[in-house]
């Protein structure tokens, strides 16, 4: 955007975010200041994938009991906003409690997670915390309208309610979680590190090194809450100075407690060290994580992945094939394509399913249960499916169903956005490019193999150097390449070639797989 605004006002705020031009994505990073280099994860986060990054600083009264730390909670406003320009922020925000709760917080409307979340873990010693927490973030939501939001996994529990009333409420925003940070001897960032003496400091890695002993122990396969829980416990049990409030494995969506880990597991701490509270967590993960691969039409994505997911035994989520049955469905029912309600209307019946355990024949796919892995490959399909696959409803529609089929892992999928948009926190992230003439070639093949010989390369030459425009340049979800993606080109590589490589990448990720 250029222009660095610090605003303290709600109509300041709304007015430099008025005088961007549209198209740009919007993304938020809440804090209470004091940052650290945890935040600044969170803002560089936000400035690889949004045009616009906006930071609030807000010492939010209503997350704090009388008793809490409110008064000397850390405050560094110039530190801040100079850091906040160097990491190329376009907006800071800074309300005073007056302009966010201008009738004072007493009979304050509030947003009222559900129990569920908010009554173990941190909510047991901090009751009414996440009302507040939830109350403050919901409104900078409706106020900044971003697309996407960052939160650290450090407040796990945070995170999930934040999630969770973000879903509840229908609210547009994407929440983006990025990994604790730490100090080099394992200490997670928090601006309450400040308070520590260095003596407490010292006990205070206690924290991280009990996580890190129950990793290790997961690691060679211990999965039992009761064996995890007390892996860090014993270790905390050596320091005097160190008091456990809790120490616990939960699922990290729905927080609830778990007795082992079958796909993932939350395990979280809190402890007194001195007057001072601390937190810090780890992910137990045993799920395989997502491959994304992304580029351009006709750079081999298909078939690559395709077969390096049977390589690594992933399922392949073809999500070509499911723009292509969307497509055909509306065909089918006679939907005017240029009429965008009425084929998202349509495209909301479609319930799609897919299986590619066979990596040498095309998806099956079946919608609403019919069987229609020939027809979604019609020259007429081909024809319209980037016409569809264009329109903002139609692609909300068909991510949800992409992100339920990768919710439990182990899932290559292929597309234009999958790194970017479906799948955000994939592990595996491929940008895999080629040249146009090769793309061309390549597809003009294809289509001889199945004798449709009526196209020419020239057309398709110029329909793919046509589509790559308008799919770098549409509004919903434009076509880029991910910061953290690694660029494969094909152009004079073997297939074999391409999938040894996207396999030993995998791989040395996922050793397990
Ligand atoms: N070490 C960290 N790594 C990643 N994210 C972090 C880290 N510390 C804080 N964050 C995230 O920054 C955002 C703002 O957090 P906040 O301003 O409360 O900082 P904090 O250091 O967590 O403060 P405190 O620990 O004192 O509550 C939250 O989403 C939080 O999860
Ligand atoms: C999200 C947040 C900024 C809301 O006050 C706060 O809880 C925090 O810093 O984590
Ligand atoms: N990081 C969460 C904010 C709080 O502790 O109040």
């Amino acid at each position: 955007m250029g222009t660095f605004h610090h605003v303290n006002t709600i109509v300041g705020l709304q007015t430099a975010l008025s005088h961007l031009t549209p198209p740009r994505t919007i993304g938020f990073v809440p804090t209470m200041g004091a940052l650290h280099r945890g935040h600044q994860s969170l803002i560089e986060r936000a400035r690889q994938d949004c045009d616009v990054v906006v930071v609030s600083i807000f010492i939010n009264p209503l997350q704090f009991a009388p008793h809490e730390d409110l008064e000397r909670y850390p405050r560094s406003l110039t530190a801040d906003l100079q850091l906040c320009r160097d990491l190329g922020v376009d907006i800071v925000f800074t309300p005073s409690v007056h302009e966010l709760y201008p009738h004072g917080l007493d009979g304050l409307t509030t947003v009222d997670p559900p129990k569920q979340l908010t009554s173990g873990l941190c909510g047991r010693s901090r009751p009414g915390h996440f009302r507040g927490v939830a109350t403050v973030v919901l409104k900078l939501l409706h106020i900044i309208q971003p697309d996407r939001a960052y939160f650290g996994q450090k407040d796990a529990q945070q995170l999930a309610i934040i999630r969770r009333c973000v879903a509840d409420l229908n609210l547009d925003v994407e929440i983006i979680a990025c990994p604790i940070v730490r100090d080099s001897d394992g200490l997670a960032l928090s601006s309450r590190n400040q308070y520590l003496s260095e003596r407490e400091r010292a006990t205070a890695l206690a924290l991280s090194q009990a996580l890190q002993l129950a990793t290790q122990a997961f690691r060679n396969g211990c999965v039992t809450a009761a064996i995890l829980r007390q892996q860090v416990t014993s270790h905390l049990q050596q320091f005097p100075d160190l008091r456990l409030d809790y120490a616990e494995l939960v699922h990290p969506d729905t927080l609830a407690p778990l007795e082992q880990v079958d796909t993932v597991g939350l395990l979280a701490i809190a402890a007194w060290v001195g007057n001072t509270r601390l937190i810090d967590n780890c992910l137990l993960d045993r799920r395989l994580g997502i491959l994304a691969i992304d580029g351009p039409a006709g750079a081999g994505k298909s078939t690559v992945t395709r077969q390096a997911a049977h390589a690594l035994g992933l399922q392949y989520l073809d999500t070509g094939a499911m723009y292509r049955a969307a497509t055909w469905w509306c065909l089918q029912h006679h939907i005017d394509l240029t009429d965008e309600v009425a084929v998202v209307e349509a495209v909301a019946q479609c319930r799609i399913r897919l299986d590619s355990r066979d990596p040498n024949q095309p998806s099956q796919v079946w919608l609403n249960d019919q069987d229609i892995t020939a027809a979604i490959r019609s020259l007429e399909v081909t024809q319209r499916v980037s016409q569809v696959a264009a329109l903002p409803g139609v692609r909300r529609l068909m991510v949800q169903q992409q992100r339920q089929m990768g919710a439990q892992g182990g899932v290559a999928a292929e597309g234009r956005d999958i790194g970017t948009h479906v799948f955000p926190e994939a592990g595996v992230k491929i940008f895999l490019t080629a040249s146009s003439q090769e793309r061309a070639k390549r597809r003009w093949q294809e289509l001889q193999e199945q004798g449709q010989q009526e196209i020419t390369y020239e057309d398709l030459l110029q329909q793919i150097i046509e589509r790559d425009t308008a799919d770098q340049q549409r509004a919903c979800a434009p076509f880029r390449k991910a910061a953290d993606a690694i660029e494969v080109c094909t152009d004079n590589l073997s297939i074999a070639d391409v999938i040894d490589k996207i396999v030993h990448l995998y791989r040395s990720r996922y050793p397990q797989a």
